[in-house]
């Protein structure tokens, strides 16, 4: 069975989907009244794995824990914290426990992060997870031919950045990936509506990849700060840092301008991603905001 995700995008209707940072402790519980909140609002929730090399509960418990709950997951894999072993292991095991869909990320530098004596691996980076990926759903075993417990059913997608300077490396990676079997593409927080737009219409649509088009809720121009320093790839501009520095209410302001960009956004991409790091209970206000809903 396809995963929603799958068959909304294959139905060429626009889809919305949410992030969701799992737990940093050992209850899911707040993390899943947050998710019942998502729950009729999003196609699927996306569930980070050690998004900034931080680190959180893991993807494929939390991944599992909202199935459970009735809502669909996208579990994030990021080739940072295991070898290929652990990466094959970890993506049969989604696939046994229902989990249909998988985001498949390089994953940020441990710099990135709040522990930066942990061993990278890295031996696996986005495009050959994709490539793994791929061969499950084909039945192949990566060592003895064919596997003797059923092919895994897994749509799979990949990360881009559509701000990235350099045209041609974008576009080149864009077809490994698609190549390597790659259903959607989800793109990093986009700030310039052009780049979005040129990104469509130069690379994924020629490539025929669906694309959810990243919307980023910033909560104050500290915030904006913050992340320009610290999420590799993020490119908050002036007239946006503008924006929150001058409002009377910063966070008001963050949940205007993440509307604008999802009710704009939508119509030039296939859907929008909604990002509200620690604040996804507003995420709700933002799509009411942004006028757009399941049906749209
Ligand atoms: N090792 C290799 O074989 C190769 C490595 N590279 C380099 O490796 C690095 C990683 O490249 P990729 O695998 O293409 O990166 P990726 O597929 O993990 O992510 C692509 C871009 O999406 C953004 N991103 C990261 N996490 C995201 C998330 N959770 N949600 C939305 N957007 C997110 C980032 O801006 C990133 O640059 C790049 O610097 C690339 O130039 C490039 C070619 C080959
Ligand atoms: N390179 C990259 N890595 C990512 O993990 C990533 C992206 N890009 N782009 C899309 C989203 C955005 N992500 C983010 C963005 C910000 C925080 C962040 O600010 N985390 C702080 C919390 C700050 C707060 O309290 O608001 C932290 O301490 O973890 C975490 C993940 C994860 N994703």
């Amino acid at each position: 069975m396809k995963s929603k995700l799958q068959q909304t995008l294959e139905k060429r209707s626009k889809v919305i989907t949410a992030e969701l940072m799992p737990p940093r402790g050992g209850s899911p519980i707040r993390s899943l009244k947050i998710a019942q909140l998502l729950k009729d609002k999003v196609h699927a929730v996306n569930i980070t794995d050690g998004s900034r090399a931080v680190m959180r509960m893991c993807s494929l418990a939390m991944s599992k824990l909202l199935l459970e709950n009735g809502i669909e997951p996208v579990m994030q894999i990021s080739c940072r914290d295991r070898n290929k072993i652990a990466l094959q292991s970890d993506i049969l095991g989604a696939n046994a426990l229902g989990i249909r869909n998988i985001l498949c990320i390089t994953g940020d530098s441990v710099k990135a992060g709040d522990q930066h004596d942990a061993k990278a691996v890295h031996e696996f980076e986005s495009v050959r997870l994709l490539e793994q990926i791929q061969a499950f759903n084909q039945g192949i075993d990566p060592t003895l031919g064919e596997l003797s417990d059923k092919k895994t059913s897994i749509f799979a997608g990949a990360a881009a950045d559509p701000s990235c300077k350099n045209k041609r490396s974008l576009e080149n990676r864009m077809r490994k990936k698609k190549e390597a079997g790659a259903g959607f593409v989800q793109t990093q927080m986009v700030m310039e509506r052009q780049n979005l737009i040129d990104f469509c219409e130069q690379i994924s649509n020629p490539l025929e990849i669906p694309v959810i088009a990243g919307v980023f809720l910033l909560k104050s121009y500290k915030n904006a700060l913050f992340i320009n320093k610290y999420v590799p790839g993020a490119n908050i501009p002036e007239n946006i840092l503008n924006r929150l520095k001058n409002a009377k209410n910063p966070l008001q302001e963050g949940i205007k301008i993440a509307a604008e960009q999802a009710h704009d956004f939508i119509n030039i991409a296939d859907g929008v991603h909604i990002m509200a790091v620690k604040a996804e209970h507003l995420i709700p206000d933002i799509l009411e905001k942004a006028d757009i809903s399941l049906e749209y």
